[in-house]
C-alpha cells in the first residue's frame, strides 16, 4: 500500500468519521503525507517498530487520532480550546503530537524525546507538512524548563506513576496529565499514591480497525479541580 493512494484516504476519513471528526483536505494530506516520511525515514533510522503503511495508518494515526475529541472537548471546557499548549512526553517519531498538531492549528505542539534522530525526524516534518504549530524538542523530560502546558500527553511511554513524577512539572497550574493506555492500567494506580497527582477520569475509546482496548487516564493535582 502507497500513504497517498485513494484506498487510504477513504480509510483515513471513514476512520475520522467514526471517531466524531471531520478531516480538511489538507488534514488528509499531512496526514498521508506523514506515513510516507516515517516509512522513508524507517529505512535509514528504524524510527518505529510499525513498518508496513496499512499498519502504521491503524495503529499509529487512528489510534493517534482517538485522543483529538476528547482532549478538544477538555480543553474547550477549560475555556483555552482554540489556542492550547500541549506536550506529547516520549513522542518518538511525533505520535501522537503531530496527528494533535495537523487537526488543531490553533494549538502550539511540543513533542518531547531524549533520542536526537527521533526529534530529527519530527523537525523535518513538521517543516515538509507545513506544521509551523508543531516543535520537535530533543531533551530527557525531566531535565527540560517547564512547558507551562494546559494538556501533557504520552502514548506508550511510562507508567503512570514514572509518567506524573517526570512530566508532571510540565503542567501548567491548572494542567492536567493525559495517559494514553490499553486496557485500564489498575496496577498502576496505586503508585501515583506517593506522587502529587490522582486519576480522575478513565475514559474508554475504540479506535477503527483496531482489534484491542483502549483507555484514556486523565490525570490531574490532588488540589486541582478538573
Ligand atoms: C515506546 S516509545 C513511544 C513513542 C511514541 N509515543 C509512540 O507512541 O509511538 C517511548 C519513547 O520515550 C522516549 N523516552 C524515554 N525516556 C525518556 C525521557 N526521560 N525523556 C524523554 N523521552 C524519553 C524514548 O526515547 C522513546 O522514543
Amino acid at each position: 500500500m502507497a500513504a497517498n493512494d485513494p484506498a487510504s484516504a477513504a480509510r483515513l476519513e471513514e476512520a475520522a468519521r467514526r471517531m466524531g471528526l471531520s478531516l480538511q483536505a489538507g488534514q488528509k494530506e499531512a496526514l498521508l503525507g506523514y506515513i510516507a516520511l516515517l516509512q522513508r525515514w524507517n529505512r535509514t533510522y528504524n524510527l518505529t517498530a510499525v513498518r508496513d503503511a496499512s499498519q502504521m495508518l491503524v495503529q499509529h494515526i487512528f489510534d493517534s487520532l482517538s485522543v483529538v475529541g476528547p482532549l478538544q472537548s477538555e480543553l474547550h471546557k477549560r475555556g483555552s480550546g482554540d489556542a492550547a499548549r500541549v506536550a506529547d512526553i516520549g513522542s518518538g517519531a511525533g505520535l501522537p503530537g503531530m496527528v494533535l498538531a495537523a487537526l488543531n492549528p490553533g494549538w502550539q505542539v511540543y513533542c518531547v524525546d531524549a533520542v536526537e534522530k527521533k526529534m530529527a525526524f519530527v523537525r523535518q516534518a513538521a517543516g515538509s507538512l507545513g506544521l509551523s504549530n508543531l516543535h520537535a524538542m530533543h531533551a530527557r523530560v525531566e531535565t527540560l524548563t517547564p512547558l507551562d502546558a494546559d494538556v501533557v500527553v504520552s502514548r506508550a511511554f511510562a507508567s503512570l506513576a514514572d509518567f506524573a513524577i517526570l512530566a508532571g512539572g510540565h503542567a501548567a497550574a491548572n494542567g492536567s496529565l493525559l495517559a494514553m493506555k490499553g486496557r485500564e492500567p489498575l496496577d498502576e494506580i496505586q503508585a501515583l499514591e506517593d506522587t502529587e497527582w490522582k486519576v480522575a477520569r478513565i475514559e474508554p475509546v475504540t479506535v477503527p480497525e483496531l482489534n484491542a482496548q483502549r483507555c484514556l487516564v486523565w490525570m490531574n493535582r490532588r488540589q486541582g479541580n478538573l
